[in-house]
């Protein structure tokens, strides 16, 4: 059983070729008189994992939908590469390759780990159900690639001796692996990951870092991680981006985001528009990181 991420890495590349930069310029999204995201803007090098923390209510969801296509920006625009997404659905959005794997699982519980992560690769898939019901050669061939595919990335994520069992009956952090692998099927250059270590006890939340460093390393993807987690958080991120509010506060390395006076006081509550004392997050004094605690308690910013 494979126990670490990067066995095959060589056959998973990527095969939408070079990891590309996602840009976020000057996004402002409104919800009515709410103002979830204020102008933000963030560049995630190619090749390197981004991360997105704040508070809760900060609007990190609110970005990754903009992202995705899920919402759209009342202002501001998103590129990969050169390619332009603000305003593309998100199939498009998957399409030309950025790939989501969701904080809520939305897989299919009594498929196959196999068939689940075989629904990232429909997109990619030219025969319909008709043309592989009807067992057209090209079709059966074209299924067969795509399941070969299937096999590589669940090694890849440590999941190939589960393929076949129903999905229902993994372990939490094995089905958390499944969204990853379901994101990695549609060949991404961005991978966007949603709090993908919340709820996992601390062996499975390891071996969740570990491939997040291996899609960077072995297949060479850019990573944009939202997550609450700040020693995960710490530990995989090459750059931070810190939103509170709605607003982009800080932009940094770790250890520049951990030693940055507007980030711990934003997570300690008191910047100016916080309520003081609703903490989502705090500094821990042995280590200097941000760990997680109590939420923010107040409504965001109404504009
Ligand atoms: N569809 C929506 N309609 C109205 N308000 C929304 C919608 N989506 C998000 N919001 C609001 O936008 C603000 C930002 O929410 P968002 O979910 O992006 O924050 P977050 O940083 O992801 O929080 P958390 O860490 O708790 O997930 C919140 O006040 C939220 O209530």
């Amino acid at each position: 059983m494979p126990t670490r991420p990067g066995r095959g890495a060589g056959a998973t590349r990527t095969v939408r070729g070079e990891a590309a930069a996602l840009d976020v310029e000057a996004v402002t999204v409104r919800f009515g008189a709410l103002t979830a995201l204020s102008e933000v803007s963030l560049r995630a090098e190619p090749g390197t994992v981004h991360a997105v923390i704040g508070p809760n209510g900060a609007g990190k969801s609110t970005l990754f939908n903009v992202i995705s296509g899920v919402y759209s920006a009342s202002a501001g625009s998103v590129r990969l590469g050169g390619t332009t997404l603000t305003g593309l659905r998100p199939h498009r959005i998957t399409a030309l390759g950025v790939g989501r794997a969701f904080q809520n699982m939305a897989a299919s519980p009594n498929e196959s780990v196999e068939e689940n992560i075989m629904l990232g690769r429909h997109l990619l898939t030219r025969s319909g159900f008709v043309s592989a019901g009807l067992k057209l050669p090209w079709a059966v061939r074209e299924e067969r690639l795509h399941r070969a595919r299937v096999v590589e990335i669940a090694e890849f994520v440590g999941l190939g001796h589960v393929l076949h069992l129903p999905l229902g009956t993994l372990s939490y952090g094995d089905r958390k692996r499944v969204e990853v692998a379901r994101a990695l099927a549609t060949e991404p250059r961005v991978l966007l990951l949603d709090e993908p270590v919340a709820g996992m006890n601390a062996e499975e939340t390891r071996r969740m870092s570990e491939i997040v460093l291996a899609v960077r390393e072995s297949l060479g993807i850019t990573v944009l991680l939202v997550e609450h987690d700040m020693s995960m958080i710490m530990s995989v991120a090459d750059r931070i981006s810190v939103l509170d509010f709605g607003r982009l506060i800080a932009d940094g390395t770790p250890a520049q985001i951990q030693n940055d006076p507007a980030v711990i006081a934003a997570y300690l509550g008191t910047t100016a528009g916080t309520d003081t004392g609703a903490a989502s997050v705090r500094t821990t004094a042995s280590s200097g990181h941000i760990s997680a605690g109590p939420a923010h308690t107040t409504a965001p910013s109404q504009q």
